[in-house]
């Protein structure tokens, strides 16, 4: 439980979504909801590129959640955000060594920008904030903060996987960066499996030793507390969006373009970490095996553009049209298209409605984090009928919902069974499925996240 904190919640993120924003990222659509329950400041990027990092914080108050923000400059957003946080940090999180590039001007960015957020955070700050700051953008940013003076009780989350110390040390000067999580109080992962990764590294590589309660002691004599905290979705408002959302135009058309067909339903970034690539792959080989589902099935992919500035994530994009238009020549006929493929963007209003009208939710990333799409698709489900998840092992969300169809995404064949399997499940086996992930999902919730992060950095 959270105790009652008479000093502010300051949330500290490089994304933020501000209100009427479209959060195409799990990070944004989770603390939007986190911080409108409870109030705070959130601070972080506008989203903008101006002349000057940090020339000057915008302000704005919707409800109880008041946001800071800052633009970047073209140099710190290249340097920083492009270069070392997603083409460094997040594919080797992402157990993809062979994609990391790292240079020292793109490291010199992050610790230049890691700066600048401490400096204009700083002078935010009350004596009794909580200050609680989210990802791989910011590692460095409590050491900073506390060379600034920063007395105050800070946490830290981080959102991607955390993968094994052998894959960590591959990192060019990765203790100087990563030690200096010792200077949180508390430093929160997804999962059980990324918390045993952080300890081993920090007792293996650093030289800490492990306390009781997963309590560390650097060999300079820092202390911090880790733990595994699984983020969660606000259920209910989900549960009820995607049924209010039936009454909605675009759901209704979607509805009758579907002329009584099954759809597969799969929304992500258009990151290689989500394995879309492969998961095109097995349905091509469902649609190769099973001939009878021809005509019988449609996939819809929603996969907004994301990070396009970064060449890898522009290659993606130029393979998905391939792989979509190649799938599609071999197997369309005049009235039936066998993948629709969207580059656009969705607010949840109308996601949750087109999650309740598929048969399958197919969430197959090589690696995630958690996945809250995973948690949103059954979320959304209708209670007398509702869809089966299928879902990748390696998602954080595979943890608590192992009621899905767990598959290894790498394995098309595996995929293509699990597919046939969910098209073909009897609703009796659906809904004990659905309703014991659904028990997961109202216990664990995103103000079970919140509170149970923010209660542990009380401590
Ligand atoms: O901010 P972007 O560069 O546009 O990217 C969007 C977010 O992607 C990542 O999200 C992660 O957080 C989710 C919530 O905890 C989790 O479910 C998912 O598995 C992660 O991939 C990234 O970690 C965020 O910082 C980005 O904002
Ligand atoms: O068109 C879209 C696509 C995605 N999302 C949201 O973006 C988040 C994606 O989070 P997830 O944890 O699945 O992955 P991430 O993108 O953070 O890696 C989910 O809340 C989605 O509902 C959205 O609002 N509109």
């Amino acid at each position: 439980m959270e105790p009652a904190h008479k000093g502010r919640l300051i949330v500290v993120s490089n994304r933020v979504a501000l209100p009427q924003q479209t959060a195409t990222g799990g990070l944004a659509s989770a603390m939007r909801d986190a911080l409108q329950e409870r109030g705070g400041l959130w601070f972080g990027w506008s989203g903008k590129i101006a002349a000057q990092t940090a020339g000057k914080v915008h302000t704005l108050r919707d409800g109880n959640v008041e946001y800071a923000t800052i633009d970047l400059s073209r140099r710190d957003h290249d340097d920083f955000y492009d270069g070392y946080a997603n083409r460094t940090l997040w594919p080797l999180l992402h157990y993809r060594p062979d994609l990391v590039d790292y240079n020292r001007r793109h490291l010199d960015g992050y610790l230049r920008v890691n700066s600048l957020f401490a400096d204009r955070v700083a002078e935010l700050i009350a004596p009794d904030d909580l200050i609680w700051v989210n990802d791989y953008h910011l590692i460095p940013l409590a050491a900073m903060l506390r060379q600034r003076g920063v007395r105050n009780r800070i946490g830290f989350f981080l959102h991607t996987p955390l993968p094994a110390a052998g894959l960590l040390i591959t990192l060019p000067r990765h203790r100087e960066l990563l030690e200096t999580l010792a200077s949180y109080d508390l430093v929160g992962v997804h999962t059980a499996r990324d918390l045993r990764a952080l300890e081993d590294y920090f007792v293996n590589d650093l030289g800490a030793t492990m306390q009781r309660g997963h309590r560390l002691r650097t060999s300079d004599g820092r202390r911090f507390k880790a733990g595994a905290f699984a983020i969660g979705i606000d259920t209910q408002k989900v549960a009820h969006d995607a049924a209010e959302a039936m009454n909605l135009e675009e759901i209704d058309s979607l509805h009758h373009s579907l002329e009584g067909r099954a759809m597969i339903i799969g929304v992500d970034r258009l990151d290689y970490s989500k394995g879309l690539p492969e998961r095109f792959d097995a349905y091509a080989m469902l649609l190769e095996r099973v001939p009878e589902l021809h005509r019988k099935v449609t996939f819809l992919q929603i996969a907004p553009p994301s990070r396009s500035t970064v060449p890898e994530y522009r290659q993606i994009r130029r393979e998905l049209e391939r792989r979509a238009g190649h799938i599609n020549g071999m197997y369309a006929a005049p009235d039936w298209v066998p993948i629709r493929y969207v580059n656009n963007s969705f607010p949840h209003s109308l996601l949750d409605g087109y999650y309740r009208t598929a048969r399958v939710g197919l969430v197959t990333p090589l690696r995630d984090g958690m996945n809250l799409v995973a948690k949103e698709y059954v979320a959304s489900q209708d209670p007398k009928d509702p869809g089966v998840l299928v879902l990748s092992r390696f998602a954080g969300a595979a943890q608590e919902l192992p009621q899905a169809l767990l598959v290894n995404p790498a394995d098309p064949e595996e995929v293509a069974e699990a597919l046939e399997q969910a098209l073909s499940m009897p609703l009796i086996e659906r809904k004990r499925r659905w309703r014991a992930m659904m028990d997961t999902l109202e216990k664990q919730d995103v103000t079970a996240w919140r509170q149970s992060f923010l209660g542990a950095l009380m401590e």
